[in-house]
């Protein structure tokens, strides 16, 4: 492997990277990934590890086992490395409710180094980035959930890094929000490494053109979104099943959507041969590939093996 990336182009490593927690939860499970500059959508369900590897990633938690590295150097040993040019979005931000939003940055940036002179401009950028220019001599205390996830990504980029972890950076935010956000993130990844975790397929497949899906601990695919929809292809169906119907589908497929209809029940699902009931192939989107992986059946039967993973 190439342990000497071109300048100005950060890579960080993750090596077989294991955490297991006191009590015996293997949250991580060797996991190995390598980025650079780009956009990596981590996707997983709940408790797939995502934030146990984020944290890992972003030197707050050190690994039971297993090795990162940025540009080459080990930042498990040698976590400054990577601090000083790494912004971090932790899924349970939190904040000092009396201060405003400019406080809050001035203060970040004064514990970050910066001088206060580029602070201020750079915090006066990063407000008018994230829409809270008028908002930000309110005290954070008054915030909404979205505004406050917005002052979070704001303090991430406080310093420009060149390493970019944000973790369910959209909960809380609305859909304009959430637009906006994915906009910003895929301008900021031209030339940093970002990675961004979520269990929302929508989050990402308008921006990522790198997703690594999780779950159980284990990085269970790595592809771009073409590549990971080839796994699917020809595998999903669309059929209009009455009421009585649908809980015996339920059990037989991993069933990907459901609407209902003035018809009955349209459900959208996956299987390796037809399955009957007039059901017609569809394309397949990422939603259909992510919910085959995590319910581990891409590629055999495509039977649900687990309960609805990730909705
Ligand atoms: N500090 C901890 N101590 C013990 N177990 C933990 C700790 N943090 C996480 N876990 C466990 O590790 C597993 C993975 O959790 P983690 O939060 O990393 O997953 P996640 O994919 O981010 O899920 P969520 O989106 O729900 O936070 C879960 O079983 C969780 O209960």
């Amino acid at each position: 492997m190439n342990r000497t990336p071109l300048q100005g182009t950060p890579t960080l490593e993750l090596e077989h990277v294991t955490k297991v927690y006191k009590g015996g939860t293997r949250a991580v499970d060797a996991v190995s990934l390598r980025l650079g500059a780009g956009l990596l959508g981590l996707l997983g369900p709940n408790g797939a590890g995502k934030s146990s590897l984020m944290r890992i990633a972003a030197t707050v938690t050190r690994p039971t086992s297993g090795k990162i590295l940025f540009n080459g150097t080990d930042v498990v040993s040698r976590p400054n490395a990577l601090r000083e040019v790494l912004g971090y979005l932790p899924q349970d931000f939190g904040v000092y409710p009396h201060l405003s939003a400019r406080e809050f940055l001035s203060y970040l940036a004064a514990v970050k180094g910066l001088s206060a002179r580029s602070a201020r401009r750079r915090i006066e950028e990063l407000l008018e980035l994230v829409n809270l220019t008028e908002a930000g001599r309110r005290p954070l205390g008054k915030y909404s959930g979205g505004m406050l996830r917005r002052v979070g990504i704001a303090q991430a980029l406080l310093a420009d890094p060149k390493v970019l972890i944000v973790d369910e950076p959209t909960a809380g935010l609305d859909p304009e929000e959430r637009v906006r956000f994915r906009t910003m993130l895929s301008d900021l990844a031209e030339d940093r490494v970002v990675l961004l975790s979520t269990h929302i397929v929508s989050d990402i497949e308008s921006v990522a053109s790198d997703i690594a899906i999780v779950a159980r601990g284990r990085l269970l695919r790595r592809g771009a979104p073409e590549e990971l929809l080839r796994e699917v292809d020809g595998q999903v169906w669309e059929t209009v099943a009455g009421p009585a119907e649908v809980a015996a589908l339920r059990e037989r497929y991993v069933i990907s959507r459901t609407v209902r209809t003035a018809d009955g029940v349209r459900l959208r699902l996956l299987s390796a041969t037809p399955p009957g009931g007039g059901a017609v192939r569809v394309t397949p989107d990422l939603e259909d590939v992510y919910l085959a992986v995590v319910n581990g059946s891409a590629g055999q039967s495509l039977r649900q093996a687990g309960a609805g993973a990730g909705r």
